[in-house]
């Protein structure tokens, strides 16, 4: 068995949260989060649905703008950036959306020189098609290059949205529940294809999940996210193993779904 390279770089910060704030209305979502995740890591966030996971990272790429706090992102104050450096950011900073997000009128090709022939004119007809290529042989789908979304199974989909995103290299993957929805099998194709990716682009990731397993296999750290705060992080043994009913509480409603 090939021994994953994880090369993580505990002197470089990628991504840095601190004190983070975000309501809408009534609703106290994020109640003071510090984050920091490094160079090439993998850190999972875990928390059950609408504890505000998704605000969380769609802050972090400044899809979202927070109440208070500061969200600093390769070295940038993602709240101080102008229009045209938020778009410079958000270049290097890969979304994976929960629905793959995928036009449904365009082929796989089609999807996949989008974001090219929009972020990269320079680039030749000779050129997109080879990087297009390139990144399908990547996730493992080379064949599906004429298909249309409607044709892929759902796997197929979170595949060719991650390839949607590695085709600009970003440096960060913000992944938003890539398991949901994928029996158990074609989950942990997901999960691997997480660690490839790390690998292969030397990436540094946030994997929001409610999938313990994903968290597991994914997640050199695994975050906790309960009440609108990080009530434990570590890795995964270190978080699971605890008196705190809140976790138990979690651990155990997982397990009893996936029986
Ligand atoms: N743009 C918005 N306007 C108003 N409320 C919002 C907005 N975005 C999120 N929320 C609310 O914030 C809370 C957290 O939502 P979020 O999508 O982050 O949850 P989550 O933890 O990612 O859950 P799930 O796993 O179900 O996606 C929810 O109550 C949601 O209704």
């Amino acid at each position: 068995m090939e021994i994953e390279n994880k090369n993580i770089d505990y002197n470089k910060l990628i991504i840095s949260v601190r004190d983070l704030y975000k309501s809408f209305g009534e609703n106290h979502v994020l109640q003071g989060i510090n984050l920091d995740v490094f160079e090439k890591e993998n850190v999972a966030v875990l928390g059950r649905s609408g504890t505000g996971k998704s605000v969380l990272i769609k802050i972090i790429c400044g899809l979202l703008r927070p109440d208070s706090g500061t969200v600093n992102v390769l070295g940038k104050e993602v709240d101080k950036l102008n229009d045209k450096e938020l778009r410079e950011l958000r270049l290097q900073v890969g979304f994976s959306f929960q629905n793959s997000a995928l036009y449904d009128s365009m082929s796989v090709r089609e999807n996949l020189a989008f974001p090219l022939v929009r972020n990269a004119r320079h680039l030749t007809k000779k050129e997109v098609t080879s990087q297009i290529e390139s990144v399908l042989s990547d996730v493992g789908l080379s064949q599906t290059i004429n298909q249309m979304p409607s044709e892929l199974s759902g796997g197929q989909r979170k595949r060719i949205g991650i390839a949607r995103t590695l085709i600009l290299r970003p440096k960060i993957m913000l992944y938003d529940e890539p398991t949901s929805g994928l029996d158990p099998i074609t989950s942990i194709e997901i999960n691997n294809l997480i660690n490839l990716v790390r690998q292969k682009f030397n990436t540094t990731s946030i994997i929001i999940t409610h999938d313990l397993t994903c968290a597991k296999s994914t997640g050199d750290r695994v975050a906790m996210l309960f009440d609108g705060k990080f009530i434990k992080e570590g890795t995964f043994d270190e978080v699971f193993n605890t008196d705190d009913e809140r976790i138990k509480n979690f651990y155990n409603y997982n397990f009893i779904n996936q029986l």
